[in-house]
């Protein structure tokens, strides 16, 4: 399988380590690009007062040698400045203390002690943490750097924060530049007022919001996935990637759940001579590989037909639930009494979704990274190159003929 990733840590441990094999030799990576995308994933109106103890950045610990991969594996480490203040709890040898009995709903608490057979649930809540997207957004700003060498572009922004729900920008990328000066990642920095009023009011309740995000990917050429095998779909495998993010509760690509109330005539994004990119035909038409006059009408599928990228963009749409943790706290359950209390709080985000919208992006950069390298192989990206330019003009040779 080509880009494996895997992640280890506990939230208040000494940090994470990111562990990515599959890479293609010869690939430089430049670590301000991976800090940037940590830095943004720690930002956002409604974080709680966790993201100010925070400084990610990555150490790399193996896999490159002069800014270039090896093709070994490369291996992070984030580290958890909040470590400091819970070694006495979390140190790997002598760590003990500040348990947690009552289980907190919406959390991995109570079926985590249950599973793992713990009576302090501490022991799930460290790493059923959020806090491991983190090593996700590292790993897939590493993913990001690839596709750049594919002319792939990744962006998201905010869709929806609660009951407030924005419209989609015209344009892809005028939207994603934009939502990078809004304090809530939308697209309409100009709301920020009325929304942050509104997350305020929200937090006073001691209540939580959660929100909705959309992802692209822009060029990315037709052909990455595959219908033959379930698990080569790339609806699939994208589905997969951004589902596995916590609290994620739907993901939907291109006008999803919509699509079961219109007609077959009205969804299906048919051919045509006329380009019309637009948020209202989910930005048909700005598929480069088509042959030349020849466009799509809309782009309802969110660029996958058949398990494959079409050409089009690919619109992926994800829902977050409230977070859990809410400062008038909900009924727990005390797992050595086995009584009904109040569930346990410290401190907690009111509303994530900037963050959110970060790792939506970096995950669906995963997905394709993976897709991509199984296409184009593996082993040295100047060879990875080649192939990929082989396969575009064969595509625009079939065009001409
Ligand atoms: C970026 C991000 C930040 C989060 N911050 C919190 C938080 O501060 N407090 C909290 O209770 N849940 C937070 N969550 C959500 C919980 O981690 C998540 O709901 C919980 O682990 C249960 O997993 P599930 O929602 O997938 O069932 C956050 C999620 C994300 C993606
Ligand atoms: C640490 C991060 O998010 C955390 C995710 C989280 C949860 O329950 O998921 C709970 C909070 O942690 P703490 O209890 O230490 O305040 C968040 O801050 C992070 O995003 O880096």
């Amino acid at each position: 399988m080509s880009f494996q990733f895997e992640s280890a840590g506990e939230s208040h441990g000494k940090g994470l380590i990111v562990f990515i094999k599959g890479l293609p030799a010869g690939l430089t990576i430049e670590l301000d690009k991976i800090n940037k995308r940590l830095k943004e994933r720690m930002s956002g109106y409604g974080r709680g007062k966790r993201m100010n103890i925070e400084r990610d950045c990555v150490e790399v610990v193996t896999g490159l040698r002069g800014s270039k991969t090896l093709g070994s594996p490369l291996v992070f480490l984030i580290k958890n400045n909040d470590y400091e203040n819970w070694s006495e709890y979390m140190d790997p040898i002598t760590g003990y203390g500040r348990e947690v009995l009552s289980a907190r709903p919406g959390h991995a608490d109570f079926v985590g002690a249950l599973k793992y057979n713990f009576d302090d649930m501490r022991n799930v809540l460290e790493r059923a943490s959020a806090r491991e997207t983190a090593s996700r957004v590292a790993a897939g700003a590493v993913a990001e750097i690839l596709l750049e060498n594919f002319g792939v572009k990744i962006g998201s922004f905010v869709t929806g924060v609660g009951e407030h729900i924005f419209p989609l920008p015209d344009d892809l990328l005028v939207g994603y530049e934009r939502s990078r000066k809004s304090i809530f990642f939308t697209p309409f920095p100009e709301e920020d007022e009325k929304i942050k009023s509104y997350v305020d009011e929200i937090k006073l309740k001691g209540d939580t919001l959660g929100g909705s995000v959309l992802a692209f990917a822009l060029n990315v050429i037709p052909g990455i996935g595959s219908y033959t095998s379930y698990n080569e779909r790339l609806s699939a495998i994208i589905s997969f990637h951004i589902s596995s993010i916590p609290a994620t509760k739907a993901v939907e690509i291109g006008l999803g759940s919509q699509s079961s109330r219109m007609l077959g005539s009205e969804f299906h994004d048919e051919f045509t001579t006329e380009q019309k990119p637009s948020a209202k035909n989910l930005y048909g038409g700005l598929n480069q590989y088509l042959p030349k006059g020849i466009f799509r009408r809309s782009n309802f599928a969110g660029g996958i037909e058949g398990g494959m990228s079409n050409g089009e963009p690919i619109i992926v749409k994800s829902f977050m639930k409230p977070i859990p943790s809410t400062a008038k706290p909900l009924n727990g359950l005390n797992i050595r009494s086995m009584k009904i209390e109040e569930a346990s709080y410290q401190r907690s985000d009111v509303l994530a979704i900037a963050a959110y919208s970060v790792i939506v992006s970096m995950q669906l950069s995963i997905a394709l990274a993976g897709c991509y390298l199984k296409k184009f192989g593996s082993d040295n990206i100047n060879e990875t190159l080649d192939n990929f330019a082989r396969y575009k003009e064969y595509i625009f040779k079939r065009f001409s003929t």
